[in-house]
């Protein structure tokens, strides 16, 4: 087994070795906790009701018995949240968007996929048999010209997007999508993962571009980010829905979400419902420390979204700037390839409703402290 050594020793020579921080004694700005829902005490006593009531896990899957009105509750609280006739609950992002993309998009078909989609619609995409086409991030121009080069040959098509890009904070333009999936007969599947509470009014990309959800339209969504819970789910139609629980591995070969889970996502969106200036207020803050923090000597990423990408560049400075930031009480991971192609590592900043303004400002000049840039 000396390989496994020898494939270590590769990995760090070029700065890509990944290792776990204990995050206590931190303070964390690089979770994806954007609306500080995860403690929020309405969030916990309701998720303590369900935990006393139904324990500590499903016991089961979805369609064995692991399912409860918690779970269908959410469901149909998410469908209407996201403006859909249906949704489905999956245990986690990665595996709504791996079991979905397959049932899509099979043998004969084609999928058309953003270059700078999120791991999970990748390996969503290589899971699928369907031929696959990657275009230029956000050149619908490009996604165009394949399109109508090629949309004749197959029977159906799939174009997958991040409404909110995870990495970079930018937004897919879902007009001109609508318009091309309209255009060329195609299906639309949105990653609404970062745009679920942090735009549209926290309803995600449909609501902030105006859009009505149509037909061939999928949105997918997290309830592990802005509603700080555990798990995701997959909106459509209804007989979308239907296949799914018929054909997607992995919800149907894995026990379903704890109840506790559910409920807690489910005070979640009421909380979002209740009050939607938590989302304009996020927006404010967002660009308030990106004000502070543009004169940095490297660049800083804005796009009116919580995520702020501070790049570095070389995957070795940004290993060198987050341990230092490290040392100084401050969590911002490094982000390197593959996650991001490479020579584009960063300091991924999120922000969160939690920061407090004595936060910012230790964050802000810790990080016009550095010499390293
Ligand atoms: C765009 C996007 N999609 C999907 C996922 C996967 O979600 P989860 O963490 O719930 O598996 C993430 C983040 O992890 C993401 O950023």
């Amino acid at each position: 087994m000396e390989w496994v050594k020898f494939e270590l020793e590769k990995i760090r020579e070029r700065s890509l070795y990944r290792e776990r921080v204990l995050r206590e004694g931190l303070k964390d700005f690089c979770s994806n906790d954007y609306l500080a829902l995860r403690d929020h005490p309405e969030v916990i006593r309701a998720s303590e009701k369900a935990l006393k009531e139904y324990g500590l896990g499903s016991g089961a899957s979805q369609l064995v018995s692991g399912y409860t009105t918690y779970h269908k509750t959410l469901e149909d609280k998410l469908a209407r949240f996201k403006g859909t006739p249906a949704c489905v609950l999956f245990g986690s992002g990665y595996l709504a968007n791996v079991g979905t993309i397959p049932v899509l998009a099979e043998e004969g078909d084609l999928i058309l996929s953003d270059e700078l989609n999120h791991a999970s619609l990748i390996d969503g995409c290589r899971f699928s048999k369907a031929e696959k086409r990657i275009f230029r991030h956000r050149d619908y121009e490009h996604l165009g010209e394949i399109l109508k080069a090629e949309r004749k040959r197959y029977r159906k098509a799939l174009i997958v997007t991040d409404s909110v890009f995870s990495m970079d904070g930018d937004v897919a333009d879902l007009k001109t999508l609508y318009e091309l999936s309209y255009r060329y007969d195609c299906m639309l599947y949105i990653d609404d993962a970062h745009a679920t509470g942090t735009i549209g009014d926290g309803r995600g990309s449909l609501k902030e571009f105006g859009l009505e959800w149509r037909e061939n339209v999928v949105v997918m969504g997290t309830l592990s980010k802005a509603l700080g819970s555990y798990g995701a789910f997959v909106c459509g139609s209804k007989a979308l829905i239907e296949l799914i629980l018929n054909r997607a591995r992995s919800l149907i070969f894995t026990t379903s979400l704890p109840p506790s889970l559910c409920a807690g996502a489910i005070k979640s969106v009421e909380l979002i419902e209740k009050n939607p200036e938590i989302v304009s207020n996020l927006r404010i803050l967002s660009k308030g420390i990106y004000d502070r923090l543009k004169e940095l000597p490297v660049e800083v990423k804005f796009h009116n979204t919580p995520i702020i990408p501070i790049i570095v560049g070389s995957e070795a400075k940004a290993l060198e700037m987050s341990s230092e930031l490290r040392k100084r009480g401050i969590f911002l991971q490094a982000i390197r390839y593959p996650t991001v192609p490479k020579g584009k590592a960063r300091l991924r900043l999120t922000v969160s409703l939690r920061y407090k303004e004595e936060d910012i400002a230790e964050l802000v000049n810790t990080l016009k402290s550095l010499t390293c840039y």
